[in-house]
């Protein structure tokens, strides 16, 4: 079987642990602004912490349906999802902040039966890492768009997000003679997405052109720009289009924190970020309500592109 040539892609890395240096902005910027993706180091983020979460991941993924399935999507608790929602080989649980032992204690609870202190602790400390990490990106692409934005946007626009985490279980197919999409293109709605992936691979981002990039695994941990910052940016970043494609016959885990503004924020670029000369390209919109116009426009058709930001709030948009 002859798969269309993949080329994979060299992204900067950002020592994250480190002040930012301003050689660094410049290609930072083009790769937020070009591919919506880049790689971070400094994490902080043990080998051992990801081992242990992926060994929790094994353990309750390979729980019976029927006891998953008391954690949603038609229960009232709702942090996990089956099979066949975001595609056939996808399953996933969610883990929510700022309390994330409270979170991942209410679902322990269902699936084992018992209280499960070292998986809740476990991931309390990744979505602990996961926030800091996540307010100091934050800060970094301030600093892309511009000199002192920093100062200027963070504590007025940025101080109230939260985040949540979502862990991710890809079942293998029964064959790999074609290509197949473990998780189909789309964008995130997050503002920042801190994802690592396993050494599978098979994570793809699309070029502005419409070809398929491989991302590769090496440097582990990846920050994506999301809709909320590609609308908030007025596209001076680009919200990722990316996919996930298996590639081997065995299970894949993959670990995605997504990083969001609250549900009553008013996304709207500010005059100095659209820049003088430039036009506006988005109009003002409510955060929970993009949320849910993706979420009318996602049921059932995981195999289909899903509506953007862009076709919600752009300017010159058909509603
Ligand atoms: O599994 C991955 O590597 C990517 C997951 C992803 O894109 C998502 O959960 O939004
Ligand atoms: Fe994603």
């Amino acid at each position: 079987m002859v798969f269309e040539s993949k080329s994979s892609i060299q992204l900067p890395v950002l020592d994250i642990s480190q002040p930012v240096h301003p050689s660094s902005l410049s290609s930072l910027a083009e790769a937020c602004k070009e591919w919506g993706f880049f790689h971070i180091t400094g994490h902080g983020i043990s080998k051992n912490l990801l081992n242990k979460i992926r060994s929790f991941s094994k353990h309750l993924f390979s729980l019976p349906s029927e006891t998953k399935l008391k954690l949603g999507p038609f229960s009232s608790i709702k942090t996990y999802t089956p099979h066949f929602i975001a595609s056939p080989f996808f399953e996933s649980l969610r883990v929510s902040g700022p309390d994330f032992i409270s979170s991942a204690q209410c679902s322990a609870d269902v699936l084992f039966e018992q209280h499960d202190y070292e998986f809740c602790e476990t991931i309390q400390e990744y979505g602990k890492k996961m926030t800091e990490l996540s307010e100091r990106i934050v800060k970094v692409v301030l600093m892309i768009l511009g000199d002192s934005f920093e100062k200027k946007y963070y504590d007025s626009e940025f101080k109230s997000c939260h985040g949540y985490l979502r862990i991710n279980n890809y079942s293998p197919p029964d064959s790999l003679e074609e290509e197949v999409d473990g998780l189909g293109k789309h964008t995130d709605m997050s503002c920042v997405t801190i994802l690592y992936q396993d050494e599978i691979g098979g994570l793809q981002v699309r070029s502005k052109e419409g070809k398929w990039m491989d991302i590769g695994t090496c440097e582990g941990i990846l920050v994506n720009i999301g809709d909320m910052l590609q609308a908030w940016s007025n596209e001076k970043l680009r919200s990722s289009e990316h996919r996930v494609v298996l590639k081997q016959l065995t299970n894949r885990f993959s670990l995605a924190f997504f990083w969001c503004f609250e549900d009553e924020k008013v996304i709207l670029a500010p005059d100095e970020v659209v820049g003088e000369g430039y036009a506006r390209i988005y109009k003002p919109f409510v955060c929970l309500d993009y949320l849910k116009f993706r979420e009318s426009n996602e049921k059932g058709k995981f195999e289909k592109v899903g509506f953007t930001v862009k076709d919600f709030a752009g300017i010159g948009a058909e509603m």
